[in-house]
């Protein structure tokens, strides 16, 4: 069954630019109670259509994300070797991938990408920077695509969790972790593991996927994005920081700053998850103004 979900609700509000200082933690947006299916947001227990597959999927991904696999697919990646492309060329290849790790959502990804992008432009006129942050957020997972080796949807998508450290009972599907060789490590066990207190999470080897490929990029590219932009792209998959508060002991000051503009971004990338299309073409000019703006023609993938 398809159950539309009703546009954001616009309530008015007076935004300033990120380096203006007031942040609204609530943009006016009218949280949905239910997804794409009718039933609530990111509840994997829930007996539905996906229920099985995304099991399955965090099955694979916590027996498979150890620290050493995370640092070496970084040292992979990190080279920048793989393609040459636009940010435009890259959000129309994930228009053929559908995320086997979402509960909520079963749409072609630039649908998801586009839908991010204009709730939260509805509630944030002001601020371009994070209507384009939405837009590209999800472009990481163009590491399915062949060109880049056709990556399995194990280590691209999914929640994302920090490595080298005790794995958190909020993370979903915990239960798997007991098959990962590092949560016997005795090494990697421990509340800290090899962390300290307040290391800032730019220290943090984090489990591989989307989300940090996508920071590399942007960093690698130089992109003039402001500093929030880059740690929204970096961390919106780890829900046990940003949903469950755990590993706050991680964060250093800069974080916690960051961690606001995380949390507001998340709602949008959250709950505008819907069967509601976006016009492509009638939206795309606007996009294209803010790539232009904030990125180079090409880039290194
Ligand atoms: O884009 C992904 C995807 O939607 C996943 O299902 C979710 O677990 C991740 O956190 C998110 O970043
Ligand atoms: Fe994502
Ligand atoms: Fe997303």
């Amino acid at each position: 069954m398809t159950v539309i979900v009703p546009e954001p609700v616009l309530v008015e509000n007076d935004q300033e630019v990120v380096d203006g200082g007031a942040l609204d933690l609530d943009g006016g947006f009218v949280v949905p109670d239910s997804n794409a299916f009718g039933h609530s947001f990111r509840d994997y227990e829930k007996e539905s259509q996906r229920k099985a597959a995304v099991e399955e999927f965090y099955r694979i991904n916590h027996l498979n994300q150890t620290y050493e696999f995370a640092k070496k697919k970084k040292e992979e990646y990190k080279k920048l070797s793989k393609a040459e492309m636009s940010i435009w060329e890259c959000c129309e290849l994930l228009n053929e991938f559908v995320d086997e790790s979402d509960p909520d959502l079963d749409d072609p990804q630039i649908e998801h990408l586009l839908q991010t992008a204009e709730a939260i432009r509805r509630d944030y006129p002001d601020h371009d920077w994070l209507h384009l942050t939405a837009l590209i957020h999800d472009l990481g997972k163009v590491l399915l695509h062949p060109s880049f080796g056709g990556e399995p949807q194990w280590c691209v998508v999914g929640d994302t969790f920090p490595l080298g450290c005790a794995f958190d009972e909020s993370i979903v599907h915990h239960q798997f972790f007991k098959e990962n060789p590092d949560y016997k490590n005795p090494a990697y066990k421990t509340k800290l593991g090899i962390y300290s207190e307040k290391c800032g999470l730019d220290k943090v080897t984090i489990s591989w996927g989307h989300d940090e490929y996508m920071y590399l990029v942007m960093k690698e590219n130089k992109t003039t994005l402001p500093a929030a932009a880059l740690f929204i792209v970096r961390f919106h998959s780890f829900y046990s920081l940003h949903r469950s508060g755990a590993y706050t002991y991680l964060m250093d000051d800069d974080d916690k700053e960051m961690l606001k503009w995380l949390q507001i971004f998340n709602k949008y990338d959250l709950y505008s998850k819907s069967k509601v299309r976006v016009d492509v073409e009638k939206v795309k000019p606007y996009y294209m103004s803010l790539i232009n703006k904030y990125f180079p023609e090409k880039l290194r993938w």
